[in-house]
C-alpha cells in the first residue's frame, strides 16, 4: 500500500493516475484544492465506489479500525475499486491536499494528522509531493510531518513539476526543500528526493530533461519492488511491535507492582510518573530491555496521567516467555518461508511499473548514437546487438536478430528518436512501443509505425493508452499469425 500526500495541487491525484495509467472513479484534478476525501484506490472486478462507513465493517478490507475517527472522517473516506493490473499488486491512498491557513476556511471536523499517521503506520511507502513551481511550507504541512515522523524509512519525497522551472530555479528550490525538510526531520540525509514531473502528459523541454527521466525511473523502480518486499516489511513491523509490547509490559508491570493496595494511591501514581525516566533505566538494566525499544518518555508520562494504575494487570512471566520465544525462534522460522515465496512475487508489474520496458527505452541509448544501433558488445548482455527497443519481456533469444536492417522497417533506434520528440515521458513511450511493435522484432514496419502514430496522437489528445492492444487495432498483416505468437509466448 502506498500513501500519497502533500500540499494541495502538487499533483497527487495526477501522480496516481500516471501510476495506474487510467482514471479512477471519483477522481478530480484541478488547480484549486480538489480532493477532499481519503480515497483508497484498490483492485476490484467491477468499477465503483464504496463509502467509508461500509469500508470499516467489511472484514475483507484493512480499514476496520478506522472507526474511532468518527463520522466526520468516515464521510470523507471512500474506496475506488476498478479492474487494473497495477492495482492487483499495489493499493494507493489518495489524500486531501494539505492547505495553507489562507485556503482553509473550515476545519476538517476530524483529526487530519492522526488519520495520516494511522495510514503512515500501515503503508509500505509514503510518497510526499512538493511542487517545484510553487514550493511552500504551511503550518498544516508541518503538522502533517509530525504525523509521519518515525516512519522516515518509508518516506520518499518528490519534487514534482520540475520541468516547469529552469535549472537554476530547480537548484534553488531543491536547496530550499532540503533545508526545510532538515528542520522537520531529524535525519534529512536519509530522505531521498526525486526530482521529476510525474504525469503522462508531454514534458516541457528543459535542460534537465534527462535528469527527470533518470529520477522518474528511480522512483518507479522503488515502487516496483514494494510487492516483493511487502511480506518482509510486515514481518519487520511485527518484530518492532513485539519489542514495543515487551517494553510496555515491563513498564506497566513495574508500575502495578509499586502501587500501594489501599492508601495514597494518587500521590504514589504521580510520584511514579515523575520517576518514569529512572524507572526506564532500571528496567533496561534489570530485564535487559534495549533502550531503543522504549516508548517516548514524555509522551508516556502524559498518557499515564489519565490512567488508573490499580487497574493495571500484574506482570505474567509465562506470557513474557511466549513473547520471547516469538522473537527468538518463531520469527526466525518464518524467514525462509518468505524467501521461498519470492519467485512468485518477482513477476513483473505491468505498464509504467514494468521495468524491462522502461529500461529498453532510456534516451541515452539512442541520443548518443542517433543513426546507428549500439555497437556489438557495448551492452551488458554481451555478444551482439541487443535489441534496444523491443521484446518487452527481456527475451534475449528473440531479440538477437532484431537489429538486422530489413526493407521497409524503421529500426527501434530511429523510431524512438522520432517518438521522443513528442516530449511524452519515457514510460508512456515505452508503453506505446510495446503496443505498436506487435511482432516484437524491435522494429516498426509500415503498419506498426502507423499504429504507433495513432496511439501517440490519441495520447496527445488526452486519451489513455489501452493496456493491451484491442483486436481492432492489430494491423491486418499481424492478425493471421496470432496463434503462432501465442505458441511462442508459451
Ligand atoms: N507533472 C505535472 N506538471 C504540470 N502540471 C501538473 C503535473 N501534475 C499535475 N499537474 C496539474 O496540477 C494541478 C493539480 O493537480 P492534482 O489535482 O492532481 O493535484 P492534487 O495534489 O491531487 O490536488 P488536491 O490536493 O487539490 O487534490 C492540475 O491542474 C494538474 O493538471
Ligand atoms: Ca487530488
Amino acid at each position: 500500500m502506498v500513501l500519497v500526500m502533500g500540499q494541495y495541487s502538487t499533483g497527487k491525484t495526477t501522480f496516481i493516475k500516471y501510476l495506474i495509467e487510467q482514471d479512477f472513479p471519483g477522481s478530480r484534478v484541478g488547480p484549486e484544492p480538489t480532493t477532499d476525501c481519503f480515497t483508497a484506490i484498490m483492485h476490484g472486478e467491477t468499477e465503483g465506489i464504496i463509502p467509508g462507513n461500509a469500508l470499516t465493517v467489511d472484514p475483507r478490507m484493512p480499514f476496520r479500525n478506522l472507526n474511532p475517527f468518527g463520522n466526520a472522517f468516515l464521510n470523507r473516506f471512500q474506496c475506488a475499486q476498478l479492474p487494473n493490473q497495477v492495482l492487483e499488486n499495489i493499493s494507493i491512498i489518495d489524500t486531501p491536499g494539505i492547505l495553507t491557513a489562507a485556503k482553509r476556511r473550515l476545519s476538517r471536523g476530524y483529526d487530519f494528522p492522526a488519520v495520516l499517521r494511522w495510514f503512515a503506520e500501515r503503508v509500505d511507502r509514503i510518497v510526499l509531493l512538493f511542487d517545484a513551481h510553487k514550493l511552500d511550507f504551511s503550518d498544516e504541512l508541518t503538522r502533517a510531518f509530525a504525523a509521519v515522523r518515525g516512519y522516515e524509512d518509508k518516506l520518499r519525497v518528490v519534487l514534482n513539476k520540475a520541468d516547469r522551472v529552469d535549472s537554476q530555479q530547480l537548484m534553488r528550490v531543491y536547496g530550499a526543500l532540503m533545508w526545510s525538510l532538515g528542520k522537520v526531520f531529524p535525519t534529512p540525509e536519509v530522505l531521498r528526493v526525486y526530482v521529476g514531473s510525474f504525469w503522462s502528459e508531454p514534458r516541457r523541454t528543459c535542460d534537465h530533461y534527462q535528469l527527470l527521466d533518470a529520477e522518474e525511473e528511480d522512483l518507479l523502480v522503488d515502487i516496483r519492488h514494494l510487492p516483493r518486499n511487502a511480506a518482509m516489511r510486515k514481518l519487520n513491523d511485527l518484530v518492532k511491535r513485539a519489542r514495543l509490547v515487551r517494553a510496555h509490559a515491563h513498564i506497566i508491570g513495574y508500575l502495578k507492582q509499586e502501587m500501594p493496595t489501599i492508601f495514597c494511591k494518587d500521590s504514589k501514581k504521580h510520584n511514579l510518573i515523575y520517576q518514569l525516566p529512572v524507572i526506564f533505566t532500571k528496567i533496561q538494566q534489570q530485564d535487559r530491555v534495549p533502550a531503543g525499544d522504549f516508548p517516548d518518555c514524555t509522551k508516556m508520562q502524559e498518557r499515564l496521567l489519565g490512567q488508573d494504575f490499580s487497574k493495571f494487570k500484574v506482570f505474567k512471566p509465562s506470557l513474557m516467555a511466549s513473547l520471547d520465544k516469538l522473537l527468538s525462534t518463531d520469527i526466525a522460522k518464518l524467514m525462509p518461508l518468505l524467501q521461498r515465496q519470492d519467485p512468485q512475487r518477482n513477476k513483473p508489474l505491468p505498464g509504467v511499473l514494468d521495468g524491462d520496458f522502461l529500461g529498453t527505452f532510456r534516451p541515452e541509448h539512442f541520443k548518443r548514437h542517433p543513426f546507428k544501433e549500439r555497437p556489438p558488445g557495448d551492452d551488458d548482455g554481451g555478444g551482439g546487438n541487443k535489441d534496444p527497443g523491443g521484446g518487452g519481456g527481456g527475451d534475449t533469444t528473440r531479440s538477437s536478430t532484431a537489429c538486422v536492417p530489413r526493407d521497409g522497417k524503421v529500426s527501434g533506434t530511429k523510431a524512438k528518436e522520432w517518438m521522443v520528440n513528442t516530449n511524452l515521458p519515457s514510460s508512456v513511450l515505452a508503453h506505446v512501443w510495446r503496443l505498436a511493435d506487435v511482432d516484437c522484432d524491435g522494429m516498426l514496419d509500415n503498419e506498426e509505425f502507423a499504429l504507433a502514430m495513432h496511439l501517440i496522437e490519441g495520447k496527445l489528445e488526452g486519451h489513455w493508452l489501452p493496456r493491451e492492444l484491442p483486436p481492432h487495432l492489430v494491423p491486418p498483416s499481424k492478425r493471421l499469425c496470432e496463434s503462432e505468437e501465442e505458441d511462442e509466448e508459451v
